[in-house]
Protein backbone atom coordinates (compact mmCIF):
# COMPACT_ATOMS: atom_id res chain seq x y z
CA UNK A 1 0.00 0.00 0.00
CA UNK A 2 2.87 2.26 0.35
CA UNK A 3 2.88 2.77 -3.34
CA UNK A 4 -0.42 4.00 -3.33
CA UNK A 5 0.59 6.08 -0.10
CA UNK A 6 3.35 8.26 -1.60
CA UNK A 7 1.28 8.82 -4.58
CA UNK A 8 -1.55 9.94 -2.88
CA UNK A 9 -0.69 13.58 -3.96
CA UNK A 10 -1.80 12.58 -7.32
CA UNK A 11 -5.81 11.01 -6.40
CA UNK A 12 -6.38 12.86 -3.06
CA UNK A 13 -7.14 15.82 -4.76
CA UNK A 14 -10.02 14.43 -6.41
CA UNK A 15 -11.58 11.77 -4.21
CA UNK A 16 -14.64 13.84 -3.96
CA UNK A 17 -15.13 11.99 -7.62
CA UNK A 18 -14.57 8.57 -6.11
CA UNK A 19 -16.34 9.18 -3.05
CA UNK A 20 -19.61 10.27 -5.11
CA UNK A 21 -18.82 7.03 -7.62
CA UNK A 22 -18.43 4.67 -4.73
CA UNK A 23 -22.00 6.04 -3.31
CA UNK A 24 -23.51 5.11 -6.72
CA UNK A 25 -21.66 1.97 -6.72
CA UNK A 26 -23.24 1.12 -3.67
CA UNK A 27 -26.95 2.14 -5.01
CA UNK A 28 -25.64 -0.58 -8.25
CA UNK A 29 -25.41 -3.05 -5.90
CA UNK A 30 -28.47 -2.07 -3.96
CA UNK A 31 -30.66 -2.65 -7.41
CA UNK A 32 -28.82 -5.83 -8.73
CA UNK A 33 -29.60 -7.33 -5.34
CA UNK A 34 -33.51 -6.14 -5.51
CA UNK A 35 -33.81 -7.36 -8.56
CA UNK A 36 -33.84 -11.47 -7.84
CA UNK A 37 -36.01 -10.55 -4.68
CA UNK A 38 -38.49 -8.93 -6.62
CA UNK A 39 -38.47 -11.97 -9.11
CA UNK A 40 -38.88 -14.35 -6.06
CA UNK A 41 -41.69 -12.12 -4.45
CA UNK A 42 -43.37 -11.81 -8.45
CA UNK A 43 -43.19 -15.83 -8.16
CA UNK A 44 -44.63 -16.49 -4.60
CA UNK A 45 -47.25 -13.97 -4.52
CA UNK A 46 -48.49 -13.11 -7.19
CA UNK A 47 -48.30 -16.09 -9.19
CA UNK A 48 -48.30 -19.12 -6.52
CA UNK A 49 -50.80 -16.25 -4.43
CA UNK A 50 -52.62 -15.83 -7.35
CA UNK A 51 -52.55 -12.02 -6.40
CA UNK A 52 -52.49 -10.94 -10.28
CA UNK A 53 -53.30 -7.15 -9.51
CA UNK A 54 -49.98 -7.45 -7.79
CA UNK A 55 -48.47 -7.51 -11.69
CA UNK A 56 -48.46 -4.10 -12.86
CA UNK A 57 -47.28 -2.87 -9.64
CA UNK A 58 -44.22 -5.65 -9.40
CA UNK A 59 -43.58 -5.10 -13.38
CA UNK A 60 -43.36 -0.94 -12.59
CA UNK A 61 -40.84 -2.08 -9.63
CA UNK A 62 -38.52 -3.40 -11.97
CA UNK A 63 -38.66 -1.09 -14.58
CA UNK A 64 -38.07 1.62 -11.56
CA UNK A 65 -35.40 -0.65 -10.02
CA UNK A 66 -33.14 -0.89 -13.40
CA UNK A 67 -34.14 2.65 -14.23
CA UNK A 68 -32.31 3.79 -11.31
CA UNK A 69 -29.32 1.25 -11.60
CA UNK A 70 -29.03 2.62 -15.15
CA UNK A 71 -28.45 5.55 -13.80
CA UNK A 72 -26.07 5.30 -10.88
CA UNK A 73 -24.06 2.95 -13.11
CA UNK A 74 -23.83 5.73 -15.85
CA UNK A 75 -22.84 8.16 -12.52
CA UNK A 76 -20.27 5.55 -10.97
CA UNK A 77 -18.73 4.94 -14.37
CA UNK A 78 -18.16 8.89 -14.96
CA UNK A 79 -17.39 9.79 -11.98
CA UNK A 80 -15.09 6.86 -11.55
CA UNK A 81 -13.10 7.71 -15.25
CA UNK A 82 -12.89 11.67 -13.98
CA UNK A 83 -11.29 10.28 -10.52
CA UNK A 84 -8.64 8.55 -13.07
CA UNK A 85 -8.33 10.62 -15.75
CA UNK A 86 -7.94 13.57 -13.67
CA UNK A 87 -5.66 12.11 -11.18
CA UNK A 88 -3.13 10.47 -13.53
CA UNK A 89 -3.35 14.05 -15.52
CA UNK A 90 -1.73 15.97 -12.74
CA UNK A 91 0.57 12.55 -12.57
CA UNK A 92 1.95 12.81 -16.17
CA UNK A 93 2.63 16.35 -16.13
CA UNK A 94 4.46 15.81 -13.12
CA UNK A 95 6.49 12.92 -14.35
CA UNK A 96 7.21 15.22 -17.74
CA UNK A 97 8.45 18.14 -15.95
CA UNK A 98 10.98 15.73 -13.67
CA UNK A 99 11.72 14.70 -16.89
CA UNK A 100 12.88 17.95 -17.81
CA UNK A 101 14.82 18.93 -14.41
CA UNK A 102 16.74 15.57 -14.35
CA UNK A 103 20.72 16.37 -14.69
CA UNK A 104 22.38 14.86 -17.65
CA UNK A 105 24.21 12.06 -15.66
CA UNK A 106 20.45 10.38 -15.39
CA UNK A 107 19.97 10.38 -19.22
CA UNK A 108 23.56 9.15 -19.69
CA UNK A 109 21.70 5.71 -18.81
CA UNK A 110 18.59 6.30 -19.44
CA UNK A 111 16.97 4.12 -22.37
CA UNK A 112 14.18 5.74 -24.32
CA UNK A 113 12.02 3.00 -25.23
CA UNK A 114 11.87 2.72 -20.98
CA UNK A 115 10.75 6.16 -20.24
CA UNK A 116 8.39 6.06 -22.67
CA UNK A 117 6.20 2.65 -21.75
CA UNK A 118 6.55 4.36 -18.38
CA UNK A 119 4.88 7.86 -19.05
CA UNK A 120 2.52 5.60 -21.23
CA UNK A 121 1.95 2.25 -20.32
CA UNK A 122 2.66 2.43 -16.67
CA UNK A 123 0.43 5.49 -16.45
CA UNK A 124 -2.35 3.47 -18.26
CA UNK A 125 -2.03 0.78 -16.05
CA UNK A 126 -2.22 3.06 -12.88
CA UNK A 127 -5.23 5.34 -14.59
CA UNK A 128 -7.15 2.33 -14.89
CA UNK A 129 -7.18 0.51 -11.39
CA UNK A 130 -7.87 4.22 -10.39
CA UNK A 131 -10.91 4.30 -12.62
CA UNK A 132 -12.30 0.96 -12.83
CA UNK A 133 -10.32 -1.48 -10.40
CA UNK A 134 -10.85 0.06 -7.38
CA UNK A 135 -14.23 0.72 -7.39
CA UNK A 136 -14.15 -3.43 -8.97
CA UNK A 137 -12.17 -4.24 -5.61
CA UNK A 138 -15.18 -2.49 -3.46
CA UNK A 139 -17.86 -3.77 -5.64
CA UNK A 140 -16.95 -7.48 -5.42
CA UNK A 141 -17.51 -6.67 -1.08
CA UNK A 142 -20.46 -4.91 -1.61
CA UNK A 143 -21.84 -7.50 -3.69
CA UNK A 144 -20.84 -10.55 -1.90
CA UNK A 145 -21.89 -8.52 1.29
CA UNK A 146 -25.37 -7.52 -0.04
CA UNK A 147 -26.23 -10.86 -1.47
CA UNK A 148 -24.86 -13.39 1.73
CA UNK A 149 -26.84 -10.87 4.01
CA UNK A 150 -30.34 -11.47 1.62
CA UNK A 151 -29.58 -15.33 1.25
CA UNK A 152 -28.60 -15.81 4.70
CA UNK A 153 -32.52 -14.39 5.68
CA UNK A 154 -34.29 -16.62 3.11
CA UNK A 155 -32.44 -19.93 4.76
CA UNK A 156 -29.22 -19.96 6.60
CA UNK A 157 -29.18 -24.11 6.18
CA UNK A 158 -29.45 -23.24 2.26
CA UNK A 159 -27.09 -20.49 2.03
CA UNK A 160 -24.50 -22.78 3.69
CA UNK A 161 -24.77 -25.61 1.53
CA UNK A 162 -24.24 -23.48 -1.29
CA UNK A 163 -21.49 -21.93 0.24
CA UNK A 164 -19.66 -25.50 0.26
CA UNK A 165 -17.93 -25.28 -2.61
CA UNK A 166 -16.59 -21.49 -2.10
CA UNK A 167 -13.75 -22.41 -0.25
CA UNK A 168 -12.86 -24.76 -3.47
CA UNK A 169 -13.39 -21.96 -5.39
CA UNK A 170 -11.10 -19.64 -3.58
CA UNK A 171 -8.41 -22.01 -3.64
CA UNK A 172 -8.36 -22.33 -7.49
CA UNK A 173 -8.64 -18.54 -7.70
CA UNK A 174 -5.79 -18.13 -5.91
CA UNK A 175 -3.45 -21.04 -7.94
CA UNK A 176 -4.96 -19.36 -10.62
CA UNK A 177 -3.48 -15.84 -9.40
CA UNK A 178 -0.23 -17.09 -8.38
CA UNK A 179 0.29 -18.53 -12.38
CA UNK A 180 -1.45 -15.58 -14.02
CA UNK A 181 0.27 -12.97 -12.41
CA UNK A 182 3.84 -13.60 -13.58
CA UNK A 183 2.93 -14.51 -17.02
CA UNK A 184 1.19 -11.11 -17.09
CA UNK A 185 4.17 -9.72 -15.47
CA UNK A 186 6.05 -11.52 -18.45
CA UNK A 187 3.33 -10.00 -21.01
CA UNK A 188 4.54 -6.49 -20.03
CA UNK A 189 7.87 -6.61 -19.92
CA UNK A 190 8.41 -8.87 -23.32
CA UNK A 191 6.15 -5.83 -24.66
CA UNK A 192 8.42 -3.52 -23.59
CA UNK A 193 11.23 -5.20 -25.30
CA UNK A 194 9.52 -5.45 -28.26
CA UNK A 195 8.59 -1.38 -28.04
CA UNK A 196 12.69 -0.92 -27.08
CA UNK A 197 13.37 -2.84 -30.45
CA UNK A 198 10.85 -1.12 -32.44
CA UNK A 199 12.57 2.15 -31.39
CA UNK A 200 15.92 1.57 -31.80
CA UNK A 201 15.34 0.10 -35.20
CA UNK A 202 13.54 3.28 -36.52
CA UNK A 203 15.85 5.76 -34.49
CA UNK A 204 19.15 3.81 -36.04
CA UNK A 205 17.72 3.08 -39.24
CA UNK A 206 20.35 4.95 -41.03
CA UNK A 207 23.12 2.87 -39.40
CA UNK A 208 20.61 -0.58 -40.24
CA UNK A 209 20.84 0.87 -43.42
CA UNK A 210 24.03 1.28 -43.80
CA UNK A 211 25.01 -1.84 -42.50
CA UNK A 212 22.66 -3.97 -44.61
CA UNK A 213 21.49 -5.30 -41.10
CA UNK A 214 17.78 -5.13 -42.39
CA UNK A 215 17.60 -8.99 -42.71
CA UNK A 216 19.30 -9.50 -38.90
CA UNK A 217 16.74 -6.98 -37.68
CA UNK A 218 13.78 -8.89 -39.37
CA UNK A 219 15.39 -11.93 -37.35
CA UNK A 220 15.50 -9.75 -33.98
CA UNK A 221 12.29 -8.71 -34.31
CA UNK A 222 11.23 -11.77 -34.59
CA UNK A 223 12.47 -13.72 -32.03
CA UNK A 224 11.12 -10.29 -29.65
CA UNK A 225 7.74 -10.68 -31.54
CA UNK A 226 8.09 -14.88 -30.97
CA UNK A 227 8.34 -14.15 -27.21
CA UNK A 228 5.45 -11.90 -27.03
CA UNK A 229 3.15 -14.40 -28.74
CA UNK A 230 4.39 -17.23 -26.70
CA UNK A 231 3.34 -15.27 -23.80
CA UNK A 232 0.41 -14.70 -24.57
CA UNK A 233 -0.18 -17.99 -25.52
CA UNK A 234 0.78 -19.70 -22.19
CA UNK A 235 -1.69 -17.12 -20.57
CA UNK A 236 -4.26 -19.02 -22.82
CA UNK A 237 -3.24 -21.83 -21.61
CA UNK A 238 -3.24 -21.13 -18.12
CA UNK A 239 -6.89 -20.04 -18.77
CA UNK A 240 -8.13 -22.91 -20.87
CA UNK A 241 -6.72 -24.92 -17.80
CA UNK A 242 -8.00 -23.42 -14.75
CA UNK A 243 -11.44 -21.34 -16.16
CA UNK A 244 -13.28 -24.67 -16.54
CA UNK A 245 -12.65 -25.79 -13.04
CA UNK A 246 -13.68 -23.19 -11.86
CA UNK A 247 -16.99 -22.74 -14.04
CA UNK A 248 -17.23 -26.25 -12.70
CA UNK A 249 -17.16 -25.54 -8.88
CA UNK A 250 -19.29 -22.68 -9.61
CA UNK A 251 -22.00 -24.73 -11.44
CA UNK A 252 -21.43 -27.38 -8.22
CA UNK A 253 -23.04 -24.76 -6.22
CA UNK A 254 -25.96 -23.87 -8.48
CA UNK A 255 -26.63 -27.43 -8.08
CA UNK A 256 -26.22 -28.10 -4.96
CA UNK A 257 -28.01 -25.43 -4.29
CA UNK A 258 -31.39 -26.52 -6.81
CA UNK A 259 -30.57 -29.93 -5.52
CA UNK A 260 -31.31 -28.70 -1.70
CA UNK A 261 -33.75 -25.88 -2.52
CA UNK A 262 -35.43 -27.88 -4.27
CA UNK A 263 -35.74 -30.40 -1.37
CA UNK A 264 -36.61 -27.56 0.87
CA UNK A 265 -39.08 -26.37 -1.28
CA UNK A 266 -41.09 -29.92 -1.27
CA UNK A 267 -40.81 -29.84 2.54
CA UNK A 268 -42.65 -26.19 2.34
CA UNK A 269 -39.27 -25.08 4.43
CA UNK A 270 -38.92 -22.31 1.61
CA UNK A 271 -41.10 -20.53 -1.36
CA UNK A 272 -40.23 -21.65 -4.83
CA UNK A 273 -39.71 -17.77 -5.77
CA UNK A 274 -37.60 -17.59 -2.87
CA UNK A 275 -35.38 -20.47 -3.95
CA UNK A 276 -35.10 -18.88 -7.44
CA UNK A 277 -33.88 -15.41 -5.73
CA UNK A 278 -31.23 -17.72 -4.00
CA UNK A 279 -30.42 -18.95 -7.81
CA UNK A 280 -29.74 -15.25 -9.09
CA UNK A 281 -27.98 -14.16 -6.47
CA UNK A 282 -25.69 -17.14 -5.88
CA UNK A 283 -23.98 -15.85 -8.86
CA UNK A 284 -23.76 -12.25 -7.78
CA UNK A 285 -21.13 -14.21 -5.40
CA UNK A 286 -19.72 -16.59 -7.92
CA UNK A 287 -19.19 -14.17 -10.64
CA UNK A 288 -16.98 -11.41 -8.43
CA UNK A 289 -15.21 -14.28 -6.55
CA UNK A 290 -14.40 -16.16 -10.13
CA UNK A 291 -13.02 -12.03 -11.18
CA UNK A 292 -11.06 -11.88 -8.02
CA UNK A 293 -7.66 -13.16 -10.22
CA UNK A 294 -8.39 -10.05 -12.05
CA UNK A 295 -8.95 -7.74 -10.28
CA UNK A 296 -6.03 -8.56 -7.50
CA UNK A 297 -3.75 -9.17 -11.49
CA UNK A 298 -5.33 -5.31 -11.95
CA UNK A 299 -4.37 -4.19 -8.29
CA UNK A 300 -0.71 -5.85 -8.17
CA UNK A 301 0.15 -4.56 -11.86
CA UNK A 302 -0.73 -1.20 -10.67
CA UNK A 303 1.35 -1.03 -7.88
CA UNK A 304 3.69 -2.43 -10.01
CA UNK A 305 3.68 0.68 -12.54
CA UNK A 306 2.81 3.23 -9.15
CA UNK A 307 6.80 1.60 -8.48
CA UNK A 308 7.99 1.93 -11.88
CA UNK A 309 6.89 5.69 -11.76
CA UNK A 310 8.06 6.59 -8.10
CA UNK A 311 11.45 5.17 -9.60
CA UNK A 312 11.66 8.43 -11.89
CA UNK A 313 9.79 10.79 -9.07
CA UNK A 314 12.28 9.97 -6.79
CA UNK A 315 15.34 10.78 -8.69
CA UNK A 316 17.09 13.58 -7.66
CA UNK A 317 16.49 16.59 -9.65
CA UNK A 318 19.36 18.86 -10.85
CA UNK A 319 20.95 20.87 -8.27
CA UNK A 320 20.61 24.37 -8.72
CA UNK A 321 20.79 26.64 -5.49
CA UNK A 322 20.38 29.63 -7.17
CA UNK A 323 16.98 28.55 -8.95
CA UNK A 324 14.97 31.41 -9.60
CA UNK A 325 17.67 34.23 -8.49
CA UNK A 326 18.69 36.85 -11.11
CA UNK A 327 21.90 38.59 -10.47
CA UNK A 328 22.65 39.91 -14.36
CA UNK A 329 22.28 43.38 -14.64
CA UNK A 330 23.40 45.41 -17.40
CA UNK A 331 26.09 44.50 -19.72
CA UNK A 332 26.74 41.23 -20.02
CA UNK A 333 30.22 39.58 -22.18
CA UNK A 334 30.25 36.34 -20.84
CA UNK A 335 33.60 36.29 -19.92
CA UNK A 336 34.74 32.95 -18.72
CA UNK A 337 37.48 32.08 -16.17
CA UNK A 338 38.81 28.71 -15.38
CA UNK A 339 40.91 28.18 -12.15
CA UNK A 340 42.44 24.56 -12.15
CA UNK A 341 39.19 22.94 -12.47
CA UNK A 342 39.06 19.54 -12.39
CA UNK A 343 36.35 17.01 -13.19
CA UNK A 344 35.49 13.19 -13.16
CA UNK A 345 32.12 11.88 -14.59
CA UNK A 346 30.05 9.79 -12.04
CA UNK A 347 31.92 6.58 -11.18
CA UNK A 348 34.85 6.90 -13.28
CA UNK A 349 38.11 6.70 -11.58
CA UNK A 350 40.06 8.59 -14.44
CA UNK A 351 39.73 11.98 -14.51
CA UNK A 352 38.29 13.87 -16.89
CA UNK A 353 39.66 16.61 -16.97
CA UNK A 354 42.55 18.24 -14.49
CA UNK A 355 44.08 21.48 -13.70
CA UNK A 356 42.55 23.31 -15.94
CA UNK A 357 43.36 27.03 -16.68
CA UNK A 358 42.36 29.85 -18.83
CA UNK A 359 41.29 33.09 -19.38
CA UNK A 360 38.72 34.17 -21.99
CA UNK A 361 38.51 37.57 -21.75
CA UNK A 362 36.16 40.45 -23.23
CA UNK A 363 35.24 39.54 -27.09
CA UNK A 364 37.83 36.41 -26.67
CA UNK A 365 37.95 33.65 -29.09
CA UNK A 366 39.08 30.10 -27.26
CA UNK A 367 39.94 27.26 -29.65
CA UNK A 368 39.80 23.64 -28.55
CA UNK A 369 41.60 21.13 -29.97
CA UNK A 370 42.85 17.76 -29.18
CA UNK A 371 42.76 13.72 -30.02
CA UNK A 372 39.45 12.23 -29.27
CA UNK A 373 38.13 12.12 -25.72
CA UNK A 374 41.11 14.44 -24.48
CA UNK A 375 38.12 16.12 -22.84
CA UNK A 376 37.34 19.04 -25.37
CA UNK A 377 33.71 18.89 -24.63
CA UNK A 378 33.74 18.30 -21.03
CA UNK A 379 35.56 22.05 -20.57
CA UNK A 380 31.72 23.06 -22.28
CA UNK A 381 30.04 20.29 -20.24
CA UNK A 382 31.26 22.74 -17.27
CA UNK A 383 30.74 26.23 -18.97
CA UNK A 384 26.91 25.14 -19.71
CA UNK A 385 26.86 23.23 -16.11
CA UNK A 386 25.53 19.88 -17.98
CA UNK A 387 27.81 18.46 -15.10
CA UNK A 388 29.72 19.89 -12.20
CA UNK A 389 32.70 20.52 -11.72
CA UNK A 390 34.45 18.42 -8.83
CA UNK A 391 37.46 20.70 -7.96
CA UNK A 392 38.62 24.31 -8.66
CA UNK A 393 36.58 27.59 -9.46
CA UNK A 394 35.00 29.11 -12.35
CA UNK A 395 33.91 32.91 -13.03
CA UNK A 396 31.42 34.18 -14.98
CA UNK A 397 31.81 38.04 -15.97
CA UNK A 398 33.55 37.92 -12.21
CA UNK A 399 31.38 35.89 -10.21
CA UNK A 400 31.41 32.24 -9.65
CA UNK A 401 29.41 30.53 -11.91
CA UNK A 402 27.22 28.99 -8.86
CA UNK A 403 25.83 31.95 -8.19
CA UNK A 404 23.79 31.99 -11.46
CA UNK A 405 20.71 30.15 -11.98
CA UNK A 406 20.79 27.43 -14.64
CA UNK A 407 18.37 29.08 -16.41
CA UNK A 408 19.91 32.90 -16.35
CA UNK A 409 23.36 31.23 -17.08
CA UNK A 410 22.09 29.08 -20.18
CA UNK A 411 20.02 32.00 -21.58
CA UNK A 412 23.27 33.98 -22.19
CA UNK A 413 25.36 30.79 -23.80
CA UNK A 414 24.41 29.26 -27.62
CA UNK A 415 25.10 25.88 -28.17
CA UNK A 416 25.95 24.09 -31.57
CA UNK A 417 26.62 20.83 -31.30
CA UNK A 418 27.75 18.48 -34.07
CA UNK A 419 24.45 16.58 -33.63
CA UNK A 420 22.20 18.45 -34.21
CA UNK A 421 18.91 17.84 -33.20
CA UNK A 422 15.58 19.44 -34.90
CA UNK A 423 11.87 18.94 -33.55
CA UNK A 424 9.17 17.53 -35.75
CA UNK A 425 7.89 20.67 -36.45
CA UNK A 426 8.27 24.00 -38.88
CA UNK A 427 11.49 25.25 -39.83
CA UNK A 428 10.70 28.73 -38.32
CA UNK A 429 9.68 26.80 -35.04
CA UNK A 430 12.41 25.11 -35.20
CA UNK A 431 14.72 28.70 -35.11
CA UNK A 432 13.13 30.55 -32.86
CA UNK A 433 13.30 27.16 -30.52
CA UNK A 434 15.28 29.31 -27.92
CA UNK A 435 13.54 32.85 -28.12
CA UNK A 436 10.23 31.99 -29.15
CA UNK A 437 9.24 35.33 -28.91
CA UNK A 438 11.46 36.38 -31.88
CA UNK A 439 9.86 38.64 -34.97
CA UNK A 440 10.23 36.79 -38.43
CA UNK A 441 12.57 39.79 -39.27
CA UNK A 442 15.29 38.85 -36.94
CA UNK A 443 14.51 34.82 -37.78
CA UNK A 444 15.56 35.68 -41.27
CA UNK A 445 18.30 37.91 -40.06
CA UNK A 446 19.87 35.26 -38.89
CA UNK A 447 19.31 32.67 -41.13
CA UNK A 448 20.86 34.83 -43.21
CA UNK A 449 24.07 35.03 -40.97
CA UNK A 450 24.18 31.22 -40.99
CA UNK A 451 24.18 30.66 -44.44
CA UNK A 452 20.47 29.25 -44.41
CA UNK A 453 18.34 31.46 -45.68
CA UNK A 454 19.07 30.40 -49.62
CA UNK A 455 17.92 27.09 -49.39
CA UNK A 456 15.13 27.21 -46.72
CA UNK A 457 13.61 29.40 -49.00
CA UNK A 458 13.67 26.88 -51.58
CA UNK A 459 12.14 24.68 -49.38
CA UNK A 460 8.07 23.94 -50.81
CA UNK A 461 7.00 26.08 -48.08
CA UNK A 462 10.12 27.82 -47.02
CA UNK A 463 10.23 28.93 -43.31
CA UNK A 464 6.86 27.01 -42.62
CA UNK A 465 8.28 23.52 -44.53
CA UNK A 466 7.20 20.64 -41.59
CA UNK A 467 10.37 19.02 -40.46
CA UNK A 468 10.23 15.39 -40.31
CA UNK A 469 11.47 13.34 -36.86
CA UNK A 470 15.16 14.34 -36.04
CA UNK A 471 15.03 16.95 -39.27
CA UNK A 472 14.97 13.86 -41.96
CA UNK A 473 15.17 15.45 -45.35
CA UNK A 474 17.28 17.94 -44.68
CA UNK A 475 21.30 17.45 -45.41
CA UNK A 476 23.76 17.45 -42.13
CA UNK A 477 24.95 20.49 -43.34
CA UNK A 478 22.05 22.00 -43.70
CA UNK A 479 20.73 21.22 -40.01
CA UNK A 480 23.94 22.39 -38.93
CA UNK A 481 22.98 25.64 -40.06
CA UNK A 482 19.66 25.76 -38.83
CA UNK A 483 21.33 25.05 -35.55
CA UNK A 484 23.81 27.83 -36.08
CA UNK A 485 21.13 30.54 -36.94
CA UNK A 486 19.22 29.10 -33.55
CA UNK A 487 22.11 30.03 -31.28
CA UNK A 488 22.43 34.02 -33.26
CA UNK A 489 18.39 34.50 -32.77
CA UNK A 490 19.51 33.36 -28.94
CA UNK A 491 21.94 36.76 -29.34
CA UNK A 492 23.76 34.88 -26.72
CA UNK A 493 26.98 36.20 -24.35
CA UNK A 494 28.61 32.87 -24.47
CA UNK A 495 29.41 31.00 -27.95
CA UNK A 496 30.23 27.56 -28.41
CA UNK A 497 30.34 25.93 -31.56
CA UNK A 498 31.38 22.14 -30.64
CA UNK A 499 32.64 20.69 -33.61
CA UNK A 500 29.82 22.94 -34.90
CA UNK A 501 30.82 23.18 -38.56
CA UNK A 502 32.43 19.51 -39.43
CA UNK A 503 29.51 18.86 -41.90
CA UNK A 504 29.69 22.37 -43.85
CA UNK A 505 32.74 22.63 -46.26
CA UNK A 506 35.06 24.98 -46.01
CA UNK A 507 33.79 28.03 -48.22
CA UNK A 508 30.74 27.79 -45.70
CA UNK A 509 32.56 28.00 -42.33
CA UNK A 510 34.61 30.89 -43.34
CA UNK A 511 31.30 32.45 -43.97
CA UNK A 512 29.53 31.55 -40.85
CA UNK A 513 32.55 32.24 -38.74
CA UNK A 514 32.89 35.73 -40.40
CA UNK A 515 29.28 36.43 -39.43
CA UNK A 516 29.99 34.70 -35.86
CA UNK A 517 32.80 37.19 -35.31
CA UNK A 518 30.24 39.83 -36.66
CA UNK A 519 27.43 38.88 -34.15
CA UNK A 520 30.54 37.62 -31.15
CA UNK A 521 31.95 41.25 -31.03
CA UNK A 522 32.67 42.28 -27.51
CA UNK A 523 31.39 38.80 -26.39
CA UNK A 524 33.21 35.12 -25.29
CA UNK A 525 33.32 32.09 -28.46
CA UNK A 526 34.71 28.77 -27.70
CA UNK A 527 35.44 26.87 -30.98
CA UNK A 528 35.88 23.09 -30.74
CA UNK A 529 36.95 21.65 -33.78
CA UNK A 530 39.21 18.51 -35.08
CA UNK A 531 40.02 20.73 -38.28
CA UNK A 532 43.31 23.05 -37.54
CA UNK A 533 41.07 25.51 -40.22
CA UNK A 534 38.06 26.05 -38.17
CA UNK A 535 40.50 27.54 -35.07
CA UNK A 536 43.04 29.12 -37.17
CA UNK A 537 41.66 32.99 -36.20
CA UNK A 538 41.05 32.01 -31.99
CA UNK A 539 42.51 34.45 -29.86
CA UNK A 540 44.24 31.67 -27.90
CA UNK A 541 43.96 28.12 -28.78
CA UNK A 542 44.72 24.88 -25.99
CA UNK A 543 45.46 21.86 -26.86
CA UNK A 544 44.50 19.26 -24.59
CA UNK A 545 45.26 15.76 -24.07
CA UNK A 546 44.43 13.57 -21.20
CA UNK A 547 41.97 16.10 -19.57
CA UNK A 548 44.84 18.45 -18.97
CA UNK A 549 46.37 21.60 -21.25
CA UNK A 550 49.46 20.57 -22.83
CA UNK A 551 50.22 23.82 -24.88
CA UNK A 552 48.57 27.51 -25.33
CA UNK A 553 48.71 30.15 -27.51
CA UNK A 554 47.77 31.74 -31.01
CA UNK A 555 47.93 29.72 -34.11
CA UNK A 556 51.30 31.46 -35.07
CA UNK A 557 52.71 30.74 -32.21
CA UNK A 558 51.84 27.07 -31.77
CA UNK A 559 53.33 26.63 -35.28
CA UNK A 560 56.67 27.86 -34.08
CA UNK A 561 57.13 25.01 -31.25
CA UNK A 562 58.33 22.13 -34.14
CA UNK A 563 58.07 19.54 -31.31
CA UNK A 564 54.38 20.74 -30.40
CA UNK A 565 51.22 18.50 -30.35
CA UNK A 566 49.67 21.22 -32.11
CA UNK A 567 52.06 21.02 -34.94
CA UNK A 568 52.12 17.70 -35.18
CA UNK A 569 48.11 17.76 -35.86
CA UNK A 570 49.01 20.43 -38.37
CA UNK A 571 51.65 18.80 -40.25
CA UNK A 572 49.37 15.46 -40.30
CA UNK A 573 46.21 17.98 -42.18
CA UNK A 574 48.40 19.54 -44.21
CA UNK A 575 50.15 16.90 -45.54
CA UNK A 576 46.56 15.32 -46.02
CA UNK A 577 45.58 18.56 -48.07
CA UNK A 578 48.82 18.22 -50.16
CA UNK A 579 47.89 14.43 -50.72
CA UNK A 580 44.56 15.41 -52.11
CA UNK A 581 45.80 18.28 -54.20
CA UNK A 582 48.10 15.55 -55.66
CA UNK A 583 45.76 13.24 -56.42
CA UNK A 584 43.76 15.67 -58.24
N1 LIG B 1 28.69 11.71 -19.82
C1 LIG B 1 29.85 11.09 -19.58
N2 LIG B 1 29.93 10.14 -18.64
C2 LIG B 1 31.07 9.51 -18.40
N3 LIG B 1 32.22 9.75 -19.05
C3 LIG B 1 32.22 10.67 -20.01
C4 LIG B 1 31.02 11.40 -20.33
N4 LIG B 1 31.32 12.27 -21.33
C5 LIG B 1 32.62 12.10 -21.61
N5 LIG B 1 33.17 11.15 -20.82
C6 LIG B 1 34.59 10.71 -20.81
O1 LIG B 1 35.40 11.84 -20.56
C7 LIG B 1 36.54 11.86 -21.39
C8 LIG B 1 36.59 13.16 -22.19
O2 LIG B 1 35.51 13.18 -23.10
P1 LIG B 1 35.14 14.46 -23.98
O3 LIG B 1 33.80 14.19 -24.58
O4 LIG B 1 35.30 15.68 -23.19
O5 LIG B 1 36.26 14.37 -25.10
P2 LIG B 1 36.40 15.21 -26.44
O6 LIG B 1 37.79 15.71 -26.47
O7 LIG B 1 35.33 16.22 -26.56
O8 LIG B 1 36.21 14.07 -27.52
P3 LIG B 1 35.59 14.16 -29.01
O9 LIG B 1 36.57 14.90 -29.84
O10 LIG B 1 35.50 12.72 -29.41
O11 LIG B 1 34.25 14.81 -28.90
C9 LIG B 1 36.44 10.61 -22.27
O12 LIG B 1 37.27 9.63 -21.67
C10 LIG B 1 35.00 10.19 -22.18
O13 LIG B 1 34.87 8.79 -22.23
Amino acid sequence: MDTFKRLKEFYLPYKSYFIWSLLALFIVTGMTVLYPVILGFTIDEAIEGERYELIPYLVLAIVVTMGIKGIAVYIHQYLGDMFGINSVYKLRNRLYKKLQFLPFRYYDNAKTGDLMSRLTGDVETFRFFLSFGCAQLVNLVLLVGFSMAVMFYYSVPLTLVTMVTLPFLAIVVSKFDKRVHPGFQGIRKSLAKLNTKVQENVSGMHTVKALSQEDEEINRFSTSNEDYRKKHIDISKIWGNYFPLMELLGNLSAVLLLAYGGYLVIQGSIQPGQLIAFFSLVWFIIGPIMNLGFIINMFSQSKASGERLLEILDEEDRHDPAEGRTIIEGEFVGEVIFKDVALTYGNKERAALSDITFEATKGKTIGLVGATGSGKSSIIQLITRYYERNGGEILIDGRSIDEYSLKELREQIGVVLQETFLFSSTIRDNLAYGRPDASMDEIIEAAKRADAHEFISQLPNGYETVLGERGLGLSGGQKQRIAIARAIIMDPSILIMDDATSAVDMQTEVKIQEAFREVMKGRTTFIIAHRISSVKQADEILVLEDGKIVERGSHSELLNNENGQYRRIYDIQNQDQEYVLQQA
